[in-house]
């Protein structure tokens, strides 16, 4: 299957210092505060493409592979519908959308990380299901979507917005490329209000996550997971955002025992 460039991905103006130093050194410093830019989160992606479905699956026990389902079905998608899975990596929701929506509906599916659409298009060739035909893999920028507004019956957003460089902007894109009274899904790490919870996640990327991606030599990369998680936003304030974006209605949800939360919202 094809990927289809809408357009060459550049950059979006983030408030962040472009850092010039080496990857290692640069993804180590995210955690003490210095934030890379969008580009730097673009190769990041790209080089965990290869091993970022196993790891998961290892590292959640496959239990991702629910929340994603979860997600999935609040965004209330459904027969023949038009749908977006937004920062759609390695495609686990696509693939989910597309067996809801069916032949007589499309989805399509936009990442900025073209080995990650790569990953993508490779088990869509690989797997037999005949409704993954109507998948599209678009290489964009959801900061800035080349699409019509209105034109979207559901959209999912999966572990996507903690890493986007403007969270209020692609709120809005999501909200201009929604029809009216449709809703998207948005399933992302918890930044918890509970100091136990908060414990957890990190205890557990410091002493299992990170341990287990620096066999791939990719310590650094999931190192980042644990500050980005930090400057998150809480559910709260997700739904506080939406709102002054213009969603009509905002629910976030703890899941995952308050790991992961996925806000559902209405246009
Ligand atoms: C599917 C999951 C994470 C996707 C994901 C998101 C990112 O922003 C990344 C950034 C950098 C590298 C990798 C990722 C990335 O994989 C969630 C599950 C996979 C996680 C890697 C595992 C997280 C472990 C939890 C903190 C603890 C789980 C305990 C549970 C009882 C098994
Ligand atoms: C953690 S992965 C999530 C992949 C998939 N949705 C899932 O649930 O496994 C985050 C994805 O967001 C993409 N991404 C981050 N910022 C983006 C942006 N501004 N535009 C498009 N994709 C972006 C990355 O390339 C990466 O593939």
């Amino acid at each position: 299957m094809a990927i289809t460039i809408t357009r060459p991905f550049r950059s979006p103006p983030v408030p962040f210092r472009r850092c010039s130093s080496p990857v290692s050194l640069r993804f180590s410093r995210l955690g003490r505060g210095i934030r890379c830019s969008a580009t730097d989160r673009q190769e990041l992606f790209s080089r965990i493409a290869p091993v970022y479905d196993n790891l998961n699956d290892v590292l959640s026990l496959g239990l991702h592979r629910t929340w994603k389902r979860m997600c999935v079905s609040w965004s209330g998608a459904k027969r023949g519908d038009r749908v977006l899975d937004l920062c759609c990596g390695s495609g686990d929701l696509a693939f989910l959308l597309s067996q809801k929506v069916g032949l007589d509906g499309e989805v399509k599916a936009v990442d900025f990380s073209r080995m990650q659409l790569k990953a993508a298009a490779t088990k869509q060739e690989m797997y037999w299901k005949s409704c993954y035909k109507n998948i599209i893999w678009i290489e964009g920028d959801a900061l800035s979507l080349a699409f019509e507004d209105c034109c979207f019956d559901a959209i999912t957003v999966g572990y996507g917005m903690r890493n986007v460089a403007d969270k209020p902007r692609a709120l809005q894109e999501i909200f201009r490329v929604l029809k009216p009274g449709s809703r998207a899904s948005i399933l992302d790490f918890n930044k918890s209000k509970s100091l136990l919870v908060t414990s957890f996640q990190n205890w557990s990327i410091d002493n299992i996550v990170v341990p287990f991606a620096s066999t791939y030599g990719l310590s650094e990369e999931y190192r980042y997971l644990k500050s980005s998680i930090a400057e998150f936003l809480t559910g709260d304030e997700l739904v506080n955002l939406a709102k002054e974006v213009g969603f009509s209605s905002a629910k976030h949800y703890e899941i995952g025992g308050g790991l992961m939360g996925n806000l559902v919202i209405t246009r």
